[in-house]
């Protein structure tokens, strides 16, 4: 048995799980006598020949657990026998700073047990797996049982009765998103594509790229605005026109010389995804201290754009599962440069979607989650604005194009000394 799968083991009992359903958490958590209480609500609709398990990831390794985690779940959608449901999951230990873990949650008929255990037995053999197997204790639904299958054959399995939760104040993502899904230093990111560099070739030629250390740059002479706001806002639009009206020098982020590995790092998890883009910022900070030595710099998305992604995935449902205004997931990284103004284009959603239409590229995954998921766009949006740091203002990027460079020249003028 892995030391990491061991380790959180020692306080099995007081974890707390959530699926999710249909973008919704619901949370559970273990007792070991039963008070009459109702079964939590994802087990309320069950039927006693229901069987459900909960396979979670505790790879030691967070490179080959991140990596594990979608195969998993494209190797169970592969194997699993028809009509098995299969949904995300998580567990984590509350108000504990990375205590949380993410697997699958199955539902499947009695009959394909045997077939299911062989297949999760056999995908825990290549990388440690924490499973549980969920039981009707009684003929009417409403008492389930949590069975975690005994991590060595001597020992017995411990069964919980599975009861509701309330639900925590945010989602419990939260707990483990520094330096996971959020990278709050260069060295954090740098260190992912170090240790990825066995499993993903490419991840040289990225660190390439990356300045030998953060020598501190002195503060750009002139100002800097970044311009963030969804795909399709009319940020390259904008950041063009205004390159032209104050002969500023045009950067984005991620930089230009990251192109060539962009397409392959989106396709990799959050972990190395989000480690991607926070080089990328670190790159395109370097090229703002030099040019900002020379004229005014516009940066065509930023910070803003990599945490507030990366937030807004990590969690699920609506607004108020992200974490609170004021968390430290949301605080400015200390070593990263930061811009005189950051101006955030805003539209809804209809006029977004009919320029998306009109404009007609193709859209990373994330930009088309956004169009799909509402839930999704609200988040990033909230996030945003909750973003600390460079004094954030937002645009209404519903007027024409002149209109909206107008307004953002007056905001300029007023904000940095022009
Ligand atoms: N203010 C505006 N009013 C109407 N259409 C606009 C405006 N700004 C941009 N567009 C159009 O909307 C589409 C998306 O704009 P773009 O600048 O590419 O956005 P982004 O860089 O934020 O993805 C483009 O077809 C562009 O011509
Ligand atoms: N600095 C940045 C820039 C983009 N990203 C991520 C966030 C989203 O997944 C995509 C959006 O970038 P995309 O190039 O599709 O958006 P635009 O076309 O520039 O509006 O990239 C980031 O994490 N950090």
């Amino acid at each position: 048995m892995a030391k990491h799968a061991k380790s959180l083991l020692s306080r099995w009992s007081s974890r707390v799980f959530l699926v999710e359903v249909d973008e919704k958490p619901l949370y559970f958590r273990l007792q070991e006598r039963h008070g009459g209480e109702r079964a939590p609500r994802v087990f309320g609709r069950l039927r006693e020949a229901d069987r459900c398990y909960s396979v979670l990831v505790c790879s030691g390794d967070r490179i080959k657990g991140a990596k594990f985690y979608p195969e998993l779940r494209n190797k169970l959608a592969r194997d699993l026998p028809p009509g098995c449901d299969l949904t995300t999951m998580g567990s984590f230990l509350p108000r504990v700073r990375d205590s949380f873990i993410r697997g699958y949650f199955l539902k499947s008929s009695v009959e394909y047990s045997p077939h299911i255990e062989r297949l999760l037995r056999d995908l825990g053999r290549r990388e440690p797996l924490l499973v549980c197997s969920y039981t009707a204790a009684d003929g009417g639904g409403q008492l389930w049982t949590q069975r975690l299958w005994s991590p060595s054959q001597d020992e017995t399995p411990s069964d919980y009765f599975v009861v509701s939760s309330d639900e925590p104040e945010c989602h419990p993502s939260a707990l483990s998103m520094i330096n996971n899904d959020v990278f709050h230093s260069f060295e954090e990111a740098r260190d992912v594509f170090r240790k990825c560099g066995g499993i993903i070739p490419e991840a040289a030629s990225v660190l390439e790229m990356l300045p030998g250390s953060l020598e501190v740059c002195q503060k750009p002479k002139f100002p800097v605005i970044v311009i963030e706001g969804l795909d399709a806002t009319g940020k390259t639009t904008l950041t063009e026109s205004l390159r032209d009206s104050l002969g500023a020098t045009l950067l984005r982020s991620p930089p230009e010389c990251l192109s060539p590995w962009r397409a392959l790092f989106d396709q990799e998890p959050p972990l190395i995804r989000r480690a991607f883009y926070a080089l990328g910022n670190y790159i395109t900070a370097q090229q703002i201290a030099q040019e900002g030595m020379k004229t005014p710099v516009i940066v065509d998305r930023f910070w803003h754009s990599t945490a507030a992604y990366a937030i807004a995935t990590a969690t699920s449902g609506p607004v108020s599962s992200l974490p609170q205004g004021g968390s430290e997931v949301y605080g400015w990284p200390s070593d990263l440069l930061q811009p005189s103004l950051v101006l955030l284009l805003t539209l809804d959603a209809e006029e977004r979607k009919r320029r998306l239409k009109d404009r007609g590229l193709e859209k990373t995954d994330e930009e088309q989650q956004l169009d799909r998921n509402q839930l999704f766009r609200l988040r990033v949006e909230e996030a945003y604005r909750r973003i600390s740091g460079p004094p954030c203002v937002t645009v209404d990027a519903s007027p024409s194009a002149d209109k909206v460079l107008q307004e953002t020249l007056l905001l300029i003028r007023s904000n940095c000394h022009l």
